[in-house]
């Protein structure tokens, strides 16, 4: 199929992905299609025809800019959080040529038989600075608080209608030494369809990412310098 995922951009199908291989993880029982940062990089995307899905990518795109516009005020709000100037992570490159990826996600209720765990997507973290998740309200997805103690408790994560889910990604974990850590999260499967987009806003790829100076002190040295 020419919209076959490529740079990270177009369709992922079911089984092809397996976020924790840790796992005896058969591969993740989700298909999926990325749509990369439209600003920059843009000639990278893949979308299917205009006779097949009439508008489609006009909806993504005006969506894609509204996410993003969504996700850099989220930003400076951490911002202020961490006693920085608001427009810190700007000031710093973070959100130059802004590297926002789109995904939609479907994860089928009927899955293959097989001998091995299935899940919908394993444990990970997702690496940016933060993530938007839409979701169509079907159960799944679970957070794990204390992503380093044994045995790891997961508790479902409550839909609330017209909100957004935002995760913390891995990069945002290492400029805050920490103190904001990224969510170790998954989606099992509940034997329902589902349908899922998530925004992942990562910093630009040559920004600098160094302890923030208001997340280190003489007791908390930097972890990650
Ligand atoms: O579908 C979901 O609710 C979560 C998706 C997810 O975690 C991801 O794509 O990184
Ligand atoms: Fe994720």
């Amino acid at each position: 199929m020419k919209v076959v995922r490529k740079e990270h951009r177009g369709y992922t199908p079911l089984y092809a992905e397996n976020l924790d291989p840790s796992s005896s993880n058969k591969g993740d029982s989700k298909e999926s299609f990325y749509v990369g940062p439209l600003a920059f990089e843009d000639h990278l995307n893949q979308w299917p025809s205009e006779e097949i899905l009439p508008s489609w990518r006009s909806t993504m795109e005006s969506y894609h800019e509204k996410v993003l516009s969504a996700g850099t005020k989220l930003i400076s709000l951490l911002a202020l959080a961490l006693r920085l100037d608001e427009d810190f992570f700007e000031k710093v490159g973070a959100l130059d040529a802004p590297m926002g990826f789109l995904r939609l996600l479907h994860y089928p209720g009927e899955l293959e038989p097989s001998g091995k765990e299935i899940y919908g997507a394993s444990a990970h973290s997702d690496y940016g600075m933060i993530t938007l998740l839409a979701t169509d309200g079907v159960q799944g997805l679970q957070v794990c608080r204390e992503k380093s103690k044994q045995p790891q408790v997961w508790e479902d994560v409550p839909s609330l209608h017209g909100a957004f889910i935002v995760n913390i990604g891995d990069m945002m974990e290492r400029w805050t030494n920490c103190l904001f850590r990224s969510t170790l999260h998954r989606v099992m499967p509940t034997g329902q369809e589902r349908y899922s987009v998530a925004f992942f806003l990562d910093p630009n790829r040559d920004c600098l990412v160094e302890c923030l100076a208001s997340c280190c002190s003489e007791s908390s040295p930097p972890r990650y310098d």
